[in-house]
């Protein structure tokens, strides 16, 4: 029988400094999103970041944290639900870090008698610490705790034309009437990542290279996928090129991430006559910690500190009805072949 298993990023099992510390080590200490050898990841994550980071990330999770859980993890078991009403086989929710784990997830559907499944990455944009570290953990763990299960991943789906329809009805419903800037900003990536997962080794990271059609290296670029969404949706809504920017967020360490910077273009908006903005987040498909916090309180206190006078950050999909029945239809793709 055939199965399917969503899987998010994962949040800490609550707001205490203890469990976020333990989020953090795990999801750090992940060579996809700290690629550097396993010795100089460690002395990084346990020397630089673990002594003071999860106090500080523990008080933003405070502040956003449900009755339920963590948002993003309350948003995904809500999704999973409402699919498994429309869908006969047996639908699944893993975490790649913390809980659920993806072996349970791959657990449960063995208990319910699947042998074949269909793992969602729920990211739209390919990276090492997004799509990739999904697959290869899926894949190790089919290989040491399941032999008998097959496994197939959806791909990136940042360019399927149905995803960019509803996204954009998403935003448009949202959007306020009167704005000077629609901002898509999107979780940042240490440029050398880009560099990476560059197959053909010729990214320059300028707007030629990451923008060129038919690229193979397109198919691996987060940069090149984040602009294709900003430009379809930006085309989808009638807007001209001066009333959207594209921005990125949530760097970490000291190296170059892929820029502009979210926090640093807000605080310099002002300053060129541009007073009221929305702010949208298409990397995610579930508000979180990078959205609730980071967006639409961190963000929007740069804003109008330094001269701004409206800032409406636009939520995720999240439940939208039509991004459920895309997820539907993509599993009804499945089971049926
Ligand atoms: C859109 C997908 C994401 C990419 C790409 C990504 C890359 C990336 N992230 C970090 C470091 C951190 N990210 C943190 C939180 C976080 N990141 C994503 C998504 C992507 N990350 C989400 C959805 C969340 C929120 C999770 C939640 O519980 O709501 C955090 C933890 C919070 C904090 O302390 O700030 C860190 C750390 C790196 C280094 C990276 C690429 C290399
Ligand atoms: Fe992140
Ligand atoms: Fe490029």
């Amino acid at each position: 029988m055939k199965g399917i298993l969503l899987v998010n990023l994962g949040s800490p099992k609550s707001t205490s400094v203890e469990d976020v510390r333990i989020y953090l080590r795990e999801f750090l200490m992940d060579k996809r999103v700290i690629d550097v050898p396993w010795i100089i990841r460690k002395l990084i994550v346990e020397l630089a970041i673990l002594p003071k980071r999860p106090k500080e990330s523990a008080k933003a999770y405070q502040s956003i944290w449900w009755d339920e859980g963590s948002p993003l993890v309350v948003i995904s078991e809500r999704i999973t639900q409402k699919i498994k009403k429309s869908i006969n086989n047996p639908v699944a929710l893993a975490m790649r870090y913390q809980q659920p784990s993806i072996e349970k997830g791959l657990k449960e559907l063995e208990e319910q008698g699947v042998t074949e499944t269909l793992v969602i990455p729920l990211y739209p944009q390919y990276a090492m610490s997004t799509t990739e570290t999904v697959v290869e953990k899926a894949k190790e763990i089919q290989k040491k705790r399941f032999p008998k299960m097959h496994l197939s991943f959806l791909p990136p789906f940042y360019k399927d034309e149905e995803y960019l329809d509803l996204l954009t009805k998403n935003i448009k419903t949202k959007l306020p009437k009167n704005f000077d800037l629609l901002i898509f900003s999107y979780h940042g990536l240490p440029e050398r990542h880009i560099f990476k997962t560059d197959i053909t080794k010729t990214c320059r990271l300028d707007n030629s290279c990451c923008f060129e059609k038919e690229l193979p290296s397109h198919s691996y670029c987060y940069r090149h996928q984040c602009y294709y969404v900003t430009e379809q949706i930006k085309k989808r809504l009638g807007l001209e090129d001066s009333k959207v920017m594209q921005t990125f967020q949530s760097r970490l360490g000291k190296d170059p991430w892929l820029k502009p910077y979210t926090d640093y273009t807000l605080k310099n908006l002002s300053s060129k006559g541009i007073k009221k903005i929305a702010i949208v987040a298409p990397a995610f498909v579930s508000d979180c910690l990078e959205t609730l916090e980071e967006l639409a309180v961190e963000n929007k206190e740069y804003f109008i500190e330094n001269g701004g006078i409206e800032y409406n950050y636009l939520e995720c999909l999240n439940e939208d009805d039509n991004w459920i029945q895309w997820l539907i239809n993509k599993i009804n793709n499945y089971t049926n072949n």
